[in-house]
C-alpha cells in the first residue's frame, strides 16, 4: 500500500466547490494534487495558490487553476506534507526547501490539513533536523548564531553547491538533541538576524491524516480548546 497516496488523496475530501486552496509541497501533496486534476475535469470549481515553483510547475501541468498569493487575503483550506508531525498538532516542514511560501500560505488559510505516512507521526518533535531559511549575506555569522540554541546547524547542499531556495536563500538543516519548546525554539530563531524563517509550525495543524502501509487512514482532529 502507498501511505502517502492514500493520505494525499484522502484529504480532498475536505475540498468544496468554489474553494481557495493552499497547495502544499512535496510527494504526498503530489497525490492530492494528481486527485484535485481529476475532479477539476469532472468540473470541481476551485482555484489554488502554490507554495513553490514544483507546484506551480505540477498544478499547471494537472490543469489546476492558480492565483497568486498578491491576490489573496484568506485560502479556505491548505493541505501540505511534512517532515515530522506530534501528538500535539506541530510540525517540522521544509525538507523539501519550500517552508518559507508555506507558512506564508498556512498562515492564511482557515483550515490547515497535513498529510503524512504513518513514520513521520512521532511523540516530540527532533529526530528530523530543523530546517531554517537564512540569507546568503554572511550565512556562516547566521549559523553561528543559530548554533548557540543548543543545535548543529548544517548548510543544505545540492549538487555540490549550497541548495538554493524559490526566494534565493540558503536552508541550514539545524540536528537538536530535542526540541523542548517549540515556541521558544520558533520564537527565537526567526530573531536572529539573517533567518528569515523557520520549518517549526506551532499550533497551525487543523487536521492531520495518517496513511498506514496496512492501507488505513487516520484522521485526526485538533481540539480548539
Ligand atoms: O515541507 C515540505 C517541503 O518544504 C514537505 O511538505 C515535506 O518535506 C514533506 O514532503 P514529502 O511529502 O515529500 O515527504
Amino acid at each position: 500500500m502507498n501511505a502517502k497516496k492514500l493520505a494525499g488523496e484522502k484529504a480532498i475530501e475536505y475540498v468544496k466547490d468554489g474553494m481557495h486552496l493552499g497547495l502544499g509541497t512535496g510527494s504526498t501533496v503530489y497525490w492530492s494534487l494528481v486527485k484535485l486534476g481529476e475532479l477539476i475535469r469532472k468540473g470541481l470549481d476551485i482555484k489554488g495558490v502554490p507554495t513553490s515553483k514544483n507546484t506551480e510547475k505540477l498544478s499547471m501541468e494537472l490543469g489546476i487553476p492558480l492565483v497568486s498569493l498578491s491576490s489573496i487575503n484568506e485560502l479556505d483550506l491548505t493541505i501540505d506534507g511534512a517532515d515530522e508531525a506530534s501528538t500535539n498538532f506541530e510540525l517540522i516542514k521544509g525538507g523539501g526547501g519550500a517552508l518559507l511560501r508555506e507558512k506564508m500560505v498556512a498562515s492564511i488559510s482557515k483550515r490547515f490539513i497535513i498529510v503524512i505516512d504513518e513514520t513521520k507521526y512521532v511523540t516530540s518533535l527532533g529526530q528530523f533536523p530543523l530546517p531554517v531559511e537564512i540569507v546568503q549575506f554572511g550565512w556562516e555569522v547566521t549559523c553561528n548564531q543559530i548554533s548557540k540554541l543548543g543545535c548543529k546547524p548544517k548548510l543544505r547542499m545540492e549538487n555540490n553547491a549550497p541548495f538554493i531556495t524559490d526566494n534565493k536563500n540558503y536552508i541550514v538543516d539545524c540536528y537538536f538533541e530535542k526540541i523542548q519548546d517549540t515556541k521558544e525554539v520558533n520564537n527565537t530563531l526567526n530573531m536572529i538576524p539573517g533567518v528569515v524563517e523557520n520549518g517549526l509550525f506551532v499550533k497551525m495543524a487543523d487536521v492531520i491524516v495518517i496513511g498506514g502501509s496496512n492501507g488505513n487512514v487516520n484522521t485526526l482532529l485538533r481540539s480548539k480548546l
